[in-house]
């Protein structure tokens, strides 16, 4: 009986042994570099891994492998593709605790949320497999018996570029409905967290696709730019912030390349005085605290009507307090440690600032040291509420991306709606109010890509996700993403002769 993979994991010991870099169907060590890096386990500080960033060799050697993929796969009847996800899918599942364990360790955030992760992965990989079988054209008729129709083609070699906040749930975001549409894959993982996508190639793998249709190479800007820059690569999504997704556009265009862009975000979250108190309270800890404060769309401005603000402060306050910090493996923890100690130091001076800026820091916002000696070297803070927040402050108007909430107070729905849009993000946005006229009118209004009603970061595969403004465009999850994964193709047929203008 092997020993399960899992229980030899805990905090403090896992090391990377393997390649990190995945090509033509396993792992390799990469054929040139373009420096090296570093990977941690947050918990505690130690360095998992030491590995060699792929230089334009590897990155050209990782895109030849996904070419020849490419032929086999596009090939493939949508059923076929669809059998082989779904197997994927189901591996995912099986081997859950393994890889929520693993991204646990090399992201930080709490192994209860790390499963959540691994489920809207398998999730979505199902979801896109459903969808395999049901891309379709359209057929015209035209006069005179002549017809046209439309087929939806995938793009070749895309490329996947990941944040460090959800490694395998980006990964998959990205490589499900691309491998769904017939494309090819290369992903580049944030170096913060280079792990957890070679799992996800070995499943593709072990599920059926053919070797390199779905690669991994790693590395920081260097790597990210010898995938953005080749001339062989169709298509480029990206998960980060605004200003490296600027300068991925900017390659992009070079090339005329479709990008899609999943960045960065301020979020308003908006608390109507005739809320149920208790979800809003709930929605407003989801909105901020999960992943360590580290998601994109969290509601950060939090806007509470001034007849509850009291009232829903304190309650927040104390629901906050309570949050179990410590060892992200532990089954009750429900915040480990930040991504790493400029990060956490980052994030420590925008509370500073805020203070200076007259901010009050209502509970958090210090170093956290846990009791477990062997936690002492981990990048641990307290959750953080602010409250005497203006708009013009540096905390109300910046993306933390930490666990640092900041309440605002407001009177109207006129004066929230126009506070709560002015800034230049626009990737979510959340409403908490009985008044189902109202939520409604509200979200309308709001200029944000996704928003919630009575709930706040939900992520549902069928619905689509991503930005408005500055936090990007394209969509990941929901049908609408077949679109930024393929192209159309129009046929025109004569059934008659040529008229000739000449
Ligand atoms: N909208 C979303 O879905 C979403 C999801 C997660 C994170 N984010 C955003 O990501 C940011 C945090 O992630 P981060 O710190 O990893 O972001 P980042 O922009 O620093 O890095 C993102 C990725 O881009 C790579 N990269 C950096 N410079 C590059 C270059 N010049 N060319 C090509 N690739 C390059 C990095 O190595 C990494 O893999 C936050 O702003 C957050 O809001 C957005
Ligand atoms: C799953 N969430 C919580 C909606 C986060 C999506 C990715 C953002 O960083």
């Amino acid at each position: 009986l092997q020993p399960s993979p899992v229980a030899a994991m805990s905090t403090g010991t896992f090391v990377v042994s393997q390649p990190l870099n995945y090509r033509g169907g396993a792992r390799v060590e990469p054929a040139d570099a373009s420096g090296t890096e570093k990977a941690f386990e947050p918990a505690t500080g130690r360095v998992i891994a030491t590995f060699t960033c792929s230089g334009e060799k590897e990155v050209n050697l990782a895109v030849q492998n996904a070419k020849a993929a490419f032929k086999i796969w596009s090939q493939k009847s949508g059923m076929e593709r669809c059998r082989i996800l779904l197997e994927a899918a189901r591996i995912i599942r099986e081997r859950e605790d393994e890889i929520a364990t693993v991204e646990c360790i090399n992201n930080g955030k709490s192994i209860f949320e790390a499963r959540l992760d691994i489920d809207t992965s398998w999730q979505c990989l199902e979801y896109y497999a459903g969808l395999a079988a049901s891309m379709a054209g359209e057929h015209i008729q035209l006069p005179g018996g002549s017809f046209g129709y439309t087929r939806r083609e995938p793009l070749g070699v895309c490329v996947g570029i990941g944040a460090w906040n959800y490694p395998f749930q980006i990964a998959s975001w990205k490589s499900a409905p691309a491998l769904a549409c017939g494309n090819a894959m290369v992903f580049k993982p944030s170096p913060f967290t280079p792990v957890s996508a070679l799992l996800l190639a070995e499943i593709y793998t072990e599920a059926g696709v053919p070797p390199g249709l779905f690669n991994v190479v790693q590395g920081g800007a260097a790597t990210g730019q010898f995938l953005c820059q080749h001339h062989d690569v169709a298509k480029v999504s990206f998960t980060g912030s605004v200003p490296t997704g600027m300068k991925i556009m900017e390659m992009s265009a070079k090339g005329i390349k479709p990008v899609t862009l999943e960045l960065g975000g301020k979020s308003p979250l908006i608390i109507f005085s005739d809320c149920d108190m208790n979800n809003a309270v709930k929605g407003a800890l989801m909105a901020n605290f999960l992943t360590q404060g580290q998601v994109c769309c969290n509601g950060t401005r939090v806007f509470v009507q001034k007849e509850i603000l009291d009232k829903f402060t304190e309650e927040v306050v104390k629901q906050t307090q309570r949050i179990k910090i410590g060892d992200p493996l532990l089954e009750d923890t429900r915040m480990g440690p930040l991504i790493n100690r400029p990060h956490l130091e980052r994030v420590l001076g925008f509370v500073k600032v805020a203070k200076e800026q007259g901010a009050k820091v209502l509970c958090g916002g210090d170093i956290y040291v846990p009791e477990d000696p062997k936690l002492k070297d981990g990048y641990y803070m307290r959750p953080c509420v602010l409250t005497n927040c203006r708009d013009d402050m540096t905390c109300v108007k910046e993306e933390i991306f930490g666990p640092v909430m900041s309440i605002l107070s407001f009177d109207t729905e006129a004066e929230v709606l126009e506070r709560a849009n002015d800034t230049t993000f626009g990737l979510a946005a959340g409403v908490f109010t009985r008044d189902i006229q109202r939520a409604h009118r509200v979200v309308a209004e709001l200029q944000a890509g996704t928003c919630f009603i009575n709930n706040y970061n939900v992520s549902p595969v069928e619905l689509p996700f991503g930005g408005y403004k500055k936090s990007g465009f394209g969509r990941e999850n929901g049908r609408v993403t077949i679109e930024y994964y393929s192209q159309l193709k129009t046929v025109c047929v004569e059934m008659g002769d040529v008229e000739s203008a000449f």
